[in-house]
């Protein structure tokens, strides 16, 4: 069987009918980019389409860069039983050199996968497509020198700030690729899919900003909930912080408890207001605090706003329902009912619950993910599908783990 993977530009006429939330979001285009009439985005010059790479099969040949990291290990994982892509690179920086399963013994029966390799190792004109899972600030200059014709999701946080000024003054440095910055789609799946099908370049959101802006976008998109007093408390795993040693990642730092970390000043907060601001269609800022709690992944945001007038929880999660009525990855639970970390454990599903707050015309929207998965390299594999045309599902339909 051959896939054929589509290319750049305008969605084809043919394409597959999408959910009620994605017709939605078309005429908006709030993807940071110039928009077209269809609501996706021009591809940009220089990329060449994906139907004139030679893909045998409809298999991409696919780097992970970073691939001894918690996210890349992940991509490899879902990215085995994945029919249309083959890992034909992987990097890394201090375990270059060794076998993947020495350093993953978990994916011991991922045989069919290189050596991990340095980046300039790596010969990319044999690479159709790259999952980007480097630490931020190093991997704008690593991107930039890619070849143009490769497709990239980034999993950090280097292309996610549309204004270089903002990127600067939140990660403390110049942004060292502005131009490509410019064609980078925000790739929130859910919200953001037209745009990110004709993408060359796929910033892949943080976990944080995933679990918050898939309730609340659509909810500030319709006016239902007030820009004003939007307050998140959220909790994270510790794979959250990466693999690479720290102290304040042994286990005596964050077993046996629970602590906030960048309090008022955490690095997602332009991320999440940039997302929530485009679905409001002005400038919105919340209370953001992040909570680091002692299980190995998964993450929960509770989320307290206040409705528009005459609006009700009911109102909430019926539009919240409607809105991902198609969706696969995006459920929003029944009243009374709210997710739990440990049931998405292992898979690219996002639970959403809401309730009424006992403060008048307030609300309560709890938020789960699996930080590795939805948060990170599932929506990665999500993007990736999308940017090469295949079914958006492919490879991410695992259940979850639990207990
Ligand atoms: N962990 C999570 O839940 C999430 C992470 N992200 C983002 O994804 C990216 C990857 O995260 P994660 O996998 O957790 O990070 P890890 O620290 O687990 O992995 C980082 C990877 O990058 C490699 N690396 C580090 N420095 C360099 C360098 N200078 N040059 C080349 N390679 C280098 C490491 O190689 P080696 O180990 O061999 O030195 C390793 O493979 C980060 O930007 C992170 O912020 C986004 C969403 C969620
Ligand atoms: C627990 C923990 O440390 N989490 C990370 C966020 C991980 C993530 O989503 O984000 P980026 O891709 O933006 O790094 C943090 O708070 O910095």
């Amino acid at each position: 069987m051959t896939t054929r993977l589509h290319g750049g530009g305008c969605p084809p006429a043919q394409a597959p009918a999408r959910p009620s939330s994605v017709r939605a979001l078309q005429k908006y285009g709030r993807d940071g980019r110039p928009g077209c009439a269809c609501g996706a985005t021009a591809a940009p010059q220089e990329s060449r389409a994906l139907s004139d790479i030679q893909v045998g099969e409809g298999v991409a040949r696919v780097a992970v860069l970073g691939a001894s990291g918690y996210t890349g290990a992940e991509v490899v994982r879902l990215g085995a039983l994945h029919p249309n892509l083959k890992i034909a690179a992987l990097t890394a920086d201090r375990q270059a050199g060794k076998a993947f399963s020495d350093v993953f013994p978990h994916l011991v029966t991922a045989t069919d996968v290189p050596e991990l390799a340095k980046i300039d190792d790596v010969d990319f004109h044999n690479i159709d497509a790259a999952f980007c899972c480097l630490p931020h600030a190093t991997t704008q200059k690593i991107i930039a020198s890619l070849p143009p014709s490769i497709r990239v999701v980034d999993l950090s946080a280097d292309f996610r700030l549309r204004d270089t000024a903002t990127y600067k003054e939140w990660y403390g440095g110049d942004h060292q690729a502005p131009e490509l910055q410019k064609e980078a789609v925000y790739g929130l799946t859910e919200i953001f899919r037209s745009a990110i099908q004709s993408a060359r370049l796929v910033a892949n959101p943080g976990c944080y900003p995933t679990s918050i802006c898939l309730p609340l976008f659509p909810l500030l998109q319709q006016q239902l909930v007030q820009k004003d007093g939007i307050i998140i408390d959220a909790k994270s795993g510790v794979t959250g912080a990466g693999r690479s040693p720290a102290e304040s990642k042994l286990f005596c730092e964050v077993a046996d408890g629970m602590h906030a970390y960048g309090v008022s000043s955490h690095r997602h907060m332009p991320e999440i207001e940039q997302c929530l601001s485009d679905a409001a269609g002005f400038p919105v800022r919340v209370s953001f605090t992040p909570h680091l709690v002692p299980m190995s992944r998964g993450m929960m945001s509770t989320i307290y706003v206040q409705m528009s007038e005459g609006v009700t929880a009911n109102t909430l999660r019926s539009a919240l329902q409607h809105f991902y009525d198609a969706e696969p990855f995006v459920k929003v639970l029944p009243a009374g009912t709210f997710p739990q970390t440990r049931h998405v454990r292992g898979s690219n599903l996002n639970l959403i619950g809401v309730s009424e707050d006992r403060l008048s015309g307030r609300a309560i929207i709890l938020s789960v993910i699996d930080n590795l998965v939805k948060g990170a390299s599932g929506q990665a594999i999500q993007n990736m599908n999308l940017v090469l045309g295949v079914d958006e599902t492919t490879g991410l339909m695992q259940q979850p783990l639990f207990p």
